[in-house]
């Protein structure tokens, strides 16, 4: 069984509108109406688990209900960091759950065969992300703007996207160790990794954008119509 998380808690600050990013609409629905419908359209995935900031949680439900998602689905409270709000959804998580896998609600254009590939992935290799080969020559720098060498050959960088997907136990024990540590990761792959597990990186798409600042709107708008005219 398959239980799907999806964090939408934040506040998009870099978005710089009054309301969180994941409620501006984006065609006809808001942004994370259509990352719960791709989601729900992967017949891999039995459940639902939205995280939303305490004071979003009447809005989101009233968005998810008039969504027809077709699927179970369930709100929880978010925390203040990303990791947070995925912690209290693994909380939730329904007991005969083999694999987790964690989404942000901000990749509204994720295509479901890639969910659906990062999820055969996991059941292979315990671990899997979505990934792509970063285009840009990426420099270590300090605090005072001075460059400081190359991280990695280029061809070894890859910019992490979700969906990333888990046996579940392991999530569970990489969140709990996090917990332990007072870690906190920019992804749920680096958890994972500080187990000392490998997580198998999938190609994922350029198309896969997180939503974040008002360019990635613009370019959302764009990929959405193009989409449409398919
Ligand atoms: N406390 C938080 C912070 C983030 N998220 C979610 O994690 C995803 C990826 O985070 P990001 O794009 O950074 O969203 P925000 O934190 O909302 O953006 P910003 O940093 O600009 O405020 C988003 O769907 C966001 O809603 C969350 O559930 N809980
Ligand atoms: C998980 C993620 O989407 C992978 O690219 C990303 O790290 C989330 O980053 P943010 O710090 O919440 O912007």
């Amino acid at each position: 069984m398959v239980t799907a998380i999806i964090p939408a808690a934040g506040q998009g600050k870099r978005m710089g509108k009054e309301i969180n990013k994941v409620f501006i609409p984006l065609g006809n629905r808001p942004l994370i109406a259509h990352t719960v419908l791709a989601l729900a359209q992967c017949p891999e995935i039995n459940q639902i688990i939205v995280a939303a900031a305490v004071h979003e949680i009447k809005i989101m439900s009233d968005i998810l209900a008039n969504s027809n998602i077709g699927k179970e689905w369930r709100i929880v409270a978010g925390g203040t960091e990303r990791q947070y709000s995925i912690a209290n959804a693994l909380k939730t998580v329904p007991d005969g759950t083999d694999i987790v896998i964690v989404h942000d609600g901000a990749r509204a254009l994720i295509e479901p065969p890639l969910v659906t590939r990062v999820i055969e992935v996991a059941r292979q290799y315990k671990a899997a992300a979505l990934a792509m080969p970063v285009k840009e020559t990426i420099k270590l720098v300090n605090e005072a703007g001075l460059t400081i060498g190359d991280p990695a050959p280029r061809k070894m960088l890859w910019a992490m996207q979700t969906p990333q997907a888990f046996e579940a136990g392991l999530l569970l024990k990489a969140y709990a160790c996090a917990e332990r540590d007072g870690f906190i990761g920019t992804d749920d792959a680096g958890l994972v990794e500080r187990l000392g597990t490998a997580v198998k990186i999938v190609t994922g798409s350029y198309r896969n954008i997180k939503i974040t600042s008002p360019e990635d709107l613009l370019l959302a708008e764009m990929l959405s119509n193009k989409r449409r005219e398919l």
